[in-house]
């Protein structure tokens, strides 16, 4: 069951679009309804757009914040990358500052770092060349998990995901997103189930356009639905992506994903994380160190832009939660597969 996957038929969405001159974001905010790219001229307005979610996804932040310091190189002036290095500082902070739970920003932004250090008089062009290698190294880490992930399940499963984990959030192919892929295409997964993810709607925004875009069939369900049909014997992985992966194997992704671990466990059911080992911050040695990410509580307060709860009702928007390693049957890399893991085999496959 290894039918070759046509990975060109997935290349059609590019969130992230280097110009040469400009970084073009694809505004994830406007989605499904408007495919609007917005133009960054420099790092700020990056950082910006990381903020705010037009570009999102651990990946993506990555990658975009990488270009965000080829712009920032772009104004400063200095004859070597040591030179530069201490200018460019601010800005980098500026963009490591835009989101905290995702370890992939400050993964991506401490490699144009130690790039920039060692770069010679060419250091702008050392600059571009790290971010396009991480983009392009982000891409083949995708493909590599989708072949290792769709491995671990069995022909004829069902599989259900949550947030977002596609092109849209990588450099393509997508992590969690890339296994269903790759699963679709060995014939592997008869049946894809993708939850709403509330309250920013990555699911019912995101996940299921994207999948639509491939020809690939998805169901949408609320969240709530999650643990009925879990029960009901529809499907056997839950398949989640990674904001951050700690050392003994805990997992900081998208809200909601805990409830899904534990409805997984409880139904029988198994529960696979598929991320980059730039989602891997070892670290980190539990979850219990992530800085989770609150966000403004309007996102639960209406939708679309309207009101729906009552005026004066108060809010807590958490955006992430941590799933302990007790929950989690397979943590799928591009380097391997750990599974069940614990301080000891993430130890084995990651060092210390
Ligand atoms: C490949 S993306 C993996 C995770 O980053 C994803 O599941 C997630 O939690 C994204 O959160 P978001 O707030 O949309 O950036």
């Amino acid at each position: 069951m290894t039918a070759t996957i046509d990975y060109a038929r997935y290349d059609r969405i590019r969130p992230i679009r280097w110009t040469g001159q400009a970084l073009e974001l694809l505004d994830q905010r406007r989605l499904p309804f408007a495919q609007d790219y917005l133009v960054c001229e420099d790092s700020d307005a990056v950082a910006g757009a990381i903020r705010d979610l037009v570009v999102r996804g651990a990946p993506a932040i990555g990658i975009a914040a990488a270009w965000g310091m080829v712009l920032a190189a772009r104004a400063v002036e200095a004859k070597d990358g040591a030179g530069a290095a201490p200018l460019l500082e601010p800005a980098l902070q500026r963009l490591n500052a835009a989101r905290p739970t995702a370890v992939n920003l400050a993964w991506a932004l401490a490699r144009m770092r130690a790039v920039l250090l060692l770069a010679g008089d060419d250091w702008r062009g050392a600059l571009e060349r790290e971010a396009r290698a991480i983009e392009t190294e982000d891409l083949a880490a995708n493909r590599r998990m989708g072949e290792l992930g769709a491995a671990l399940i069995a022909p004829g499963s069902g599989v259900l995901t949550h947030c977002n984990t596609g092109s849209l959030a990588t450099a393509g192919f997508g992590t969690a997103l890339g296994v269903i892929r790759a699963g679709v295409a060995q014939g592997r997964i008869g049946k894809v189930f993708a939850d709403e993810t509330r309250p920013w709607m990555q699911g019912s925004r995101l996940t299921v356009w994207e999948l639509q875009q491939d020809g690939i069939d998805a169901t949408l369900i609320a969240d709530a639905a999650a643990s009925h049909l879990l029960r009901n014997g529809q499907v056997q992985w839950v398949v989640v992506g990674a904001d951050r992966i700690c050392a003994n194997g805990d997992v900081a992704n998208k809200i909601g994903t805990y409830q899904l671990a534990i409805s997984a466990r409880f139904h029988g059911k198994q529960m696979m994380v598929v991320a980059p080992s730039s989602t891997v911050d070892m670290a980190t040695p539990s979850g219990e160190a992530i800085e989770i990410e609150e966000r403004d509580p309007a996102e639960l307060l209406g939708m679309a832009g309207s009101r729906t709860v009552a005026e004066g009702v108060q809010a807590w928007n958490p955006v992430f939660d941590v799933t302990p390693a007790a929950l989690i049957d397979a943590i799928v890399t591009e380097k391997g597969v750990v599974e069940r893991p614990d301080a000891a085999s993430m130890r084995a496959l990651f060092g210390a």
